[in-house]
């Protein structure tokens, strides 16, 4: 559960007068997420989601986030769209926290994936890289190669609490993806990157909204596909499952087909990801703030994904047949 910034009833009233939202009827934390606070509001206008952004976001790159939103549903991406005040501002402050409101998303998010969702989850991401390709503005991805050691750093002294020797482990890997291995030539535009189940939304087995634009950056189109394998193509007990992978870079290539040098490289962008993962999370876990309403994901189920990884030869043990080869 995710509200690290409680909010009282006067504030938010105030806070909603700025709004042409009505009378509000009812509020609450959302028992999900771990990154911002955010509380689902019931007013005499409909349903909204207020988020208090919390320590991982800059305020700087808001509007960027904004503006994504806005840029991505009108060009056909089903996410939530900000919702201005009467000043015209979608972005003000609130409990000391930067704090804006959006519309709320019919649907639900995938508790236990299966094929056909990671297929609608490949389609929507290529939609959403194809509807980011006129985006204007630009925000460089704060947690790629360079933001990782910082991360490692952090959560150094203590990792092997966690696990015996991870510390060794990750400085071991950290070095080897920083050592220059990391592609640079790749297509790139506007990337989700935390395209997880929970950011997913689906009417049935089609998907019918994305959300949570808080990581989105530019950056190489195959580390988002990349971000999406870890977090849709492995089973609870963490072992890959192929056929889900399948399902999801099939239906990924049927809208935007992955080029040579982008399926080369997805095992590589994989682990990258995965340590990614990995080391947020790992952070996260060794530092809940006294009194959050949270629940700190597992660090270990992406060293396990990072193994599975460091052990792929090519792109064919992700359950696709590698461009240039006929079937
Ligand atoms: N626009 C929305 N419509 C409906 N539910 C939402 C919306 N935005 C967030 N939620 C709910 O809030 C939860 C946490 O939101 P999320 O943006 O993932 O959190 P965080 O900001 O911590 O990353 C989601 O899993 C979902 O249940
Ligand atoms: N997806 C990340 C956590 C951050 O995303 P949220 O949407 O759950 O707040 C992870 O699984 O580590």
């Amino acid at each position: 559960m995710a509200v690290y910034t409680d909010v009282a009833a006067d504030e938010l009233a105030d806070f909603l007068s700025q709004y042409d939202l009505g009378e509000l009827l009812s509020y609450k934390g959302i028992a999900e997420g771990v990154e911002n606070s955010n509380f689902l509001l019931h007013t005499t206008e409909g349903s909204f989601i207020l988020t208090l952004y919390e320590k991982r976001v800059a305020k700087n790159d808001l509007p960027f986030f904004l503006a994504l939103m806005t840029h991505l549903a009108e060009h056909g991406v089903n996410c939530p769209l900000p919702v201005k005040g009467r000043d015209g501002e979608a972005l003000r402050e609130l409990s000391g926290r930067p704090a804006a409101i959006i519309t709320f998303l019919e649907g639900v998010w995938p508790r236990k994936p299966n094929a056909a969702h990671c297929a609608g989850v490949g389609e929507g991401l290529a939609r959403m890289h194809l509807a980011g390709a006129n985006f204007a503005i630009k925000r460089a991805n704060a947690l790629s190669v360079a933001g990782w050691r910082p991360l490692f750093d952090a959560a150094a002294s203590r990792a092997d609490e966690v696990q015996p020797d991870l510390r060794a482990f990750l400085a071991t890997e950290l070095d080897y993806l920083a050592s220059g291995v990391w592609p640079t030539n790749l297509p790139e535009g506007v990337i989700h990157a935390d395209l997880f189940n929970d950011n997913v939304f689906f009417l049935g087995d089609k998907l019918s909204g994305i959300i949570d634009f808080t990581f989105a950056c530019n950056d190489m189109l195959a580390y988002d596909v990349a971000i999406c394998l870890n977090a849709w193509c492995f089973e609870p007990d963490h072992s890959f499952n192929v056929t889900k992978a399948r399902a999801f870079l099939n239906a990924y290539g049927r809208v935007r087909k992955l080029s040579e040098a982008e399926e080369a490289a997805l095992p590589l962008l994989a682990r990258g990801a995965a340590i990614r993962f990995l080391l947020t999370r790992l952070v996260d876990w060794l530092n809940v703030p006294p009194g959050a309403l949270v629940r700190p994901k597992d660090p270990l189920e992406y060293l396990r994904k990072l193994r599975f990884h460091q052990s792929v030869a090519s792109v064919r043990d992700y359950g696709l047949m590698p461009s240039g080869l006929v079937a």
